[in-house]
């Protein structure tokens, strides 16, 4: 029996998380996750309780900068664990073909059978143009490399928009399944179930023209033991994230206490932002990717 491994990619904030938080119910086998954050901290592992075995690969990329764990991990669940399949969810800032390259490798060095079995991309429609501009070279091996394209981060009525997006990448990659329905609203099985029973083209690797490496591109900034909030504190902490005052802020997020004593889990993005009450956590922390980050100024928000 071949081990599936499923590549969930895509920009930072597309929706990796919540696609798999989605999909791992309704997994057949085995499985496990390897989740790597581009940030110091792991913020979505903890997103999946005791679900399925989760590694976490942090402070770099799993194509470059922390290749050797990302190999490593992945050699060692190949060939200790019986698993039927392997989840994957790189930094949104990671290189696909790399992944695929790397996964190729293990799976002739360990003699594993190996199938990459879904390559999927998940594009935020809001951000879509921007990132195409301003990051291309990260973000169009994403697209370019993908089996299957999902959208994300659009409402109903927003068509002239998808269509629009659809049209472009489709100028990327002629080949890959783009699933146009807002996944974001369809139950786990079902999602899985469509993107399974279309035909897949397999995969061919396309080299984009690299850019630098991520950590020469981004920069993080990470705290524990964050103060406590209001909940109009965290609302104006989403506002203020999105003004220049902090730097180029293209993702944050975190998890924090709120001064009545709760949890909150907040996300941010340019195009997109919101934050909700969860359950007891082990810590608060706090994540930021961006590019000239005001570190003085994000200390004082944060800590
Ligand atoms: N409205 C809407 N919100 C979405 C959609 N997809 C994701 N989100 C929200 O966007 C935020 C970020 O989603 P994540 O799943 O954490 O994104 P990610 O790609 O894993 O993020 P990073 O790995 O940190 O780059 C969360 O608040 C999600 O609930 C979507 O299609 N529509």
């Amino acid at each position: 029996m071949s081990i599936d491994i499923t590549v969930v990619s895509g920009f930072l904030g597309a929706g990796k998380t919540t696609f798999l938080k989605k999909v791992i119910s309704g997994m057949q086998g085995k499985g496990a996750l390897i989740e790597n954050e581009f940030g110091d901290i792991g913020i979505d592992g903890d997103m999946f309780g005791d679900e399925l075995p989760v590694r976490e690969i942090y402070a770099g990329c799993i194509c470059c900068s922390v290749v050797h764990d990302f190999k490593k991990t992945l050699e060692e669940l190949v060939s200790s664990y019986s698993l039927d399949y392997i989840l994957i969810e790189p930094s949104g800032v990671a290189s696909l073909s790399d992944i695929i390259k790397i996964c190729d490798i293990v799976s002739k060095s360990s003699k594993a059978d190996i199938s990459l079995k879904r390559l999927i991309t998940i594009v935020d429609v809001k951000g879509f143009e921007d990132y195409i501009s301003d990051f291309g070279g990260f973000f169009l091996d994403q697209i370019e490399n993908a089996n299957v394209i999902l959208l994300s981060h659009f409402e109903e009525g927003d068509d002239e928009k998808v269509e629009s997006v659809v049209s472009r990448i489709k100028s990327y990659n002629e080949k890959a399944l783009i699933f146009k329905e807002n996944w974001y609203r369809i139950e786990g099985g079902e999602i899985l179930y469509s993107i399974d029973s279309a035909e897949s083209e397999g995969y061919a690797l396309e080299e984009t023209e690299k850019s630098n490496p991520a950590n020469r591109t981004f920069e993080t900034y990470s705290a524990r033991n964050t103060k406590s909030f209001s909940e109009e504190e965290i609302e104006e902490l989403l506002i203020s994230l999105k003004s220049k005052e902090y730097g180029h802020v293209l993702r944050a997020k975190g998890i924090l206490t709120t001064d009545r004593g709760k949890y909150v889990n907040f996300n941010f993005s340019q195009y997109s932002s919101s934050w909700s009450y969860v359950g007891i956590c082990e810590e608060s922390k706090a994540v930021v990717i961006g590019q000239d980050l005001n570190r003085e100024k994000m200390s004082k928000l944060f800590e």
